[in-house]
This record gives structure tokens, sequence and C-alpha cells, in this order.
């Protein structure tokens, strides 16, 4: 590939203890996105994104990441338009992040690492009656990525950052009642997309990708308090949470389309 060698293809990965590729997987994630390769689609409409931050339910380390959930049994936090046929709700978002700021997000640009990305999961609720079936069909969800740079602290982060030792060991939760999670996103409209998979077990090719092109800025701080975290249970010895991406994976037959010109 372009960027990466795909030795590791009948690997374990470290971390999922699950094969790195699915057999016979022909879209999965992440994969590098190569610009000049990604071809502008002019019928691409904006993604139109409305999040109700009361939908907000709680915190919790999942021994993979942290998560913060939503209430998604109604149509309140939403998005549509962009590549979608539907409209599909939130169900929660979720960070992948480096043991150092020289890599950590799971999708690269052009080879390029950044040290962390958002991920925001939605599911298609108007096609399947649960996030667990939609999880299993090739339209099921859609995920925003954001991708994060070392830059200005981020205030709307601060909160979920400060909010990190109380979740700090695999499988902690606590309240988290309102939070905007659109405060997470850049300003830019800009987006690649492409189909591809989960990225964590199970790795389903269910995911429509809508990566945004431009990063939002966290400080070196609000890196570190990621790093804090572990994927280890009270009571176990201590694993840091870090590095917690996948490897690229072939693009294969594949073209990412770009909102943008
Ligand atoms: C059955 C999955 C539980 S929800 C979830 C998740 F926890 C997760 F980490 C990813 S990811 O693959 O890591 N990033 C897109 C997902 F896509 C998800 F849908
Ligand atoms: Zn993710």
């Amino acid at each position: 590939g372009a960027c990466c060698s795909y030795r590791l293809r009948d690997a374990l990965h470290p971390l999922w203890q699950s094969p790195l590729t699915i057999p016979g997987g022909t879209r999965q994630s992440p994969i590098n996105i190569q610009w000049r390769d990604s071809v502008y689609d002019p019928f691409l409409k904006p993604l139109k994104i409305s999040y109700d931050p009361t939908t907000c339910l709680h915190i919790w380390n999942n021994g993979y990441s942290f998560l913060v959930e939503f209430d998604d049994s109604a149509d309140r936090s939403i998005i549509v338009g962009g590549p979608l046929e539907n409209q599909y709700r939130l169900k929660q978002f979720h960070f992948h992040w480096g043991a150092v700021n020289d890599w950590g997000s799971e999708h690269t640009v052009d080879c390029k690492f950044y040290p962390a990305e958002l991920h925001l999961v939605h599911w298609n609720a108007v096609e399947y009656p649960s996030f667990e079936e939609a999880v299993m069909e090739g339209n099921g969800l859609a995920v925003i990525g954001v991708f994060l740079k070392l830059g200005a602290r981020h205030e709307g982060l601060q909160t979920l950052v400060d909010a990190l030792p109380a979740v700090r060991h695999k499988d902690t939760v606590i309240e988290f009642d309102v939070f905007d999670p659109s405060c997470l996103l850049p300003s830019c409209p800009d987006y690649w997309t492409y189909a591809g998979s989960l990225t964590t077990p199970p790795l389903t090719e269910s995911v429509t990708w809508i990566i945004k092109k431009r990063p939002i800025e966290v400080d070196e701080d609000q890196l570190e308090a990621f790093r804090t975290l572990l994927f280890s249970s009270h009571g176990e010895e201590e694993r840091r949470m870090v590095d917690n991406f996948r490897p690229l994976q072939p693009l294969m037959d594949r073209t990412v389309r770009s909102s943008f010109r």
C-alpha cells in the first residue's frame, strides 16, 4: 500500500486478540486517505447535524476507549444528508489516540497520522429496529470521524476531560447528563466519505464513513488526560489505555469521495 505494509494481515491484534482482517473483507477500516486520489462528488449534499444535548446519558470505559452514550430511543439527536439515504440516530461517541503525539488516529491523510481521532457513531433507525441489528447491515451505521491536532486548549472537550478520572478503570461509568457533541466538530463543512467497517470487534462492514477534512485543536494536557485512562479493571495490573487504534487496512476496490473541490 501507499504508506503501510500489510505484513500483519493474518496476525492477531495485541489489543483485541481478534484477526486483524476479516476473512473475505472487502471494505475494512481504517484506511489512508490519499487526498489527490479522492474524487469530488458534486451530488454529495451538505451534512445536516442536529444534536439535543439533553440526550446525553453517561460516560463509560469499555476497555477499548471511553464512550459518551446518548438516549437513542427517539429521533432527538440525528444526522441526515451528506452521503446518507436516511437519517441516522446518535448512539455514542468515543476517541482513539496514541501513546505519543506522533500517532494515534485511525485514518491517515496522505500517510500522516494525527494524535487522536473522534468517532461519532450513528445508526439507521429508519430501516432497522435496534442498534445491534444495524451493526450487522451494510448501511446500518454512519460514523463521523474528526481528527484532533495539538494546539489550543478545547474548552468543550475540557468538560469531558474533567470527568475522565471517574472512569479510569475498565467497566466504570459516571452519569453525564448534558453535553452537546457539536462543539467537537470543526466549523468547516468539508468531508471525505467511503464505505467501511467498525475498527473494533465485531469489525462488521456496516459503516458509511464521513471524515471531516479539518481537524479540531486540543492541547497537550488534554491528550495526556486521555493517556491516564486504563485498559485494565480495578484490582488488575495497570495497563495504560494508549495506542487503541487499528492498523490501516487495504483500500481494495473503493473510491474515497470528497464533498469539496
Ligand atoms: C458493537 C459496537 C459497540 S459501539 C462502537 C464502538 F464502541 C466502537 F469503538 C466503534 S469503532 O469501530 O471503534 N469506531 C468506529 C464502533 F464503530 C461502534 F459502533
Ligand atoms: Zn472508533
